[in-house]
């Protein structure tokens, strides 16, 4: 079902069930550098969590530590209602959570569904002369690829000489097979063109729909409207919105994610510089809209709701 905004489809009301995973007042530092402070976030099953934000916000840090690959330094982390502090991806990987990565980790010569299983070979036989079971790794591949709806002509292909979106199907596809129940998915549209990105985004939504919590990292609030449930903007290190999709407009998100009040405070230091006719640059608002939305969203009426400054001051 598309929507009057042109989303793919929340196709019934948010299911909020308990969440997967929650961050509570979370944050983390690298020695001296508070790179993340005060930060909520739920995710849970069947809805996607968007987590927005420019270069260098802390969208690599939160994955990170919902990952496995850092510990947190403040707050709560919880998986299940648990607290938990993960050492190593694993760890996650063991209570469900994967993580796909843009470089995907695949090799790129050898075929799509021997990456499907690349580290979690299928064999047969009696120990010691187990063999490869290829048979059986072809039919799964293809069986979980058709489930997720991906059709590929030819499984023996490398993967190398799949689409970017194609090869971001197979991984997600692959994580929904080994029991990911969160998945999450770092900038997958990031290197993509709007055909793929779409292809991508229909996926994210199929693992969605499958009663997987997503969460999907992206710096484009129109891909993240497309399919998300909750929107989390950070910015230097904390939440700067945190809002249900009822909450927030397309153009509220994409404002906030711009940051209109930075752009004015540009437009009047170029304003200073020499050359540079002040009255001719656009306004903010204008800087912000989406420029090209083929899905163009009509405001919504409602506010969206912002998270509170934090109250420990400036990282
Ligand atoms: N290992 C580290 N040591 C010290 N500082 C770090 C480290 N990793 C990240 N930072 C700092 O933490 C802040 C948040 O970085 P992070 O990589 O989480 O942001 P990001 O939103 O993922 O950015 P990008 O989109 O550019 O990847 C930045 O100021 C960054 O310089």
């Amino acid at each position: 079902m598309t929507t009057a905004h042109g989303a793919l489809l929340p196709d019934t009301a948010p299911r909020q069930q308990g969440a997967l995973v929650e961050l509570r007042r979370a944050g983390k530092s690298y020695g001296n550098v508070r790179a993340l402070y005060g930060v909520d976030l739920a995710v849970h099953p069947g809805r996607v969590t968007c987590v927005l934000g420019d270069n260098g916000a802390g969208k690599s840090t939160l994955i990170k530590i919902v990952s496995g690959l850092h510990q947190h330094t403040e707050g709560e982390f919880l998986v299940d209602g648990e607290p938990v502090r993960f050492s190593t991806p694993r760890e996650a990987l063991d209570k469900g959570i994967a993580a796909v990565y843009q470089d995907l980790a695949t090799v790129p010569l050898m075929p799509v569904w021997r990456n499907f299983f690349l580290g979690s070979e299928l064999t047969k036989g009696p120990w010691p002369v187990r063999r490869l079971d290829i048979a059986r790794m072809k039919r799964t591949a293809d069986e979980e690829l058709r489930a997720m709806g991906i059709v590929l002509d030819d499984l023996e292909q490398p993967i190398g000489t799949l689409s970017g979106g194609q090869r971001q199907c197979v991984a997600i596809a692959r994580a929904v097979h080994f029991g990911a129940r969160v998945l999450i998915l770092d900038e997958p549209t990031a290197a993509l063109g709007v055909k793929q990105s779409g292809v991508v985004l229909k996926y994210i939504a199929a693992a969605r729909d499958r009663g997987l919590g997503v969460i999907f990292i992206t710096h484009n609030p129109h891909h993240a409207y497309m399919v998300g449930d909750h929107f989390s903007v950070l910015r230097l290190g904390t939440l700067e919105l945190s809002a249900d999709r009822s909450e927030v407009s397309p153009e509220e998100l994409t404002n906030h994610m711009a940051g209109g009040t930075e752009l004015a405070a540009l437009k009047h230091e170029l304003a200073q510089v020499r050359g540079v006719d002040v009255e001719e640059l656009p306004e903010a608002e204008d800087l912000t809209a989406p420029a090209t939305a083929p899905d163009a969203p009509a405001a919504s009426p409602t506010p969206p709701t912002a998270a509170p400054a934090s109250p420990e001051g400036t990282p």
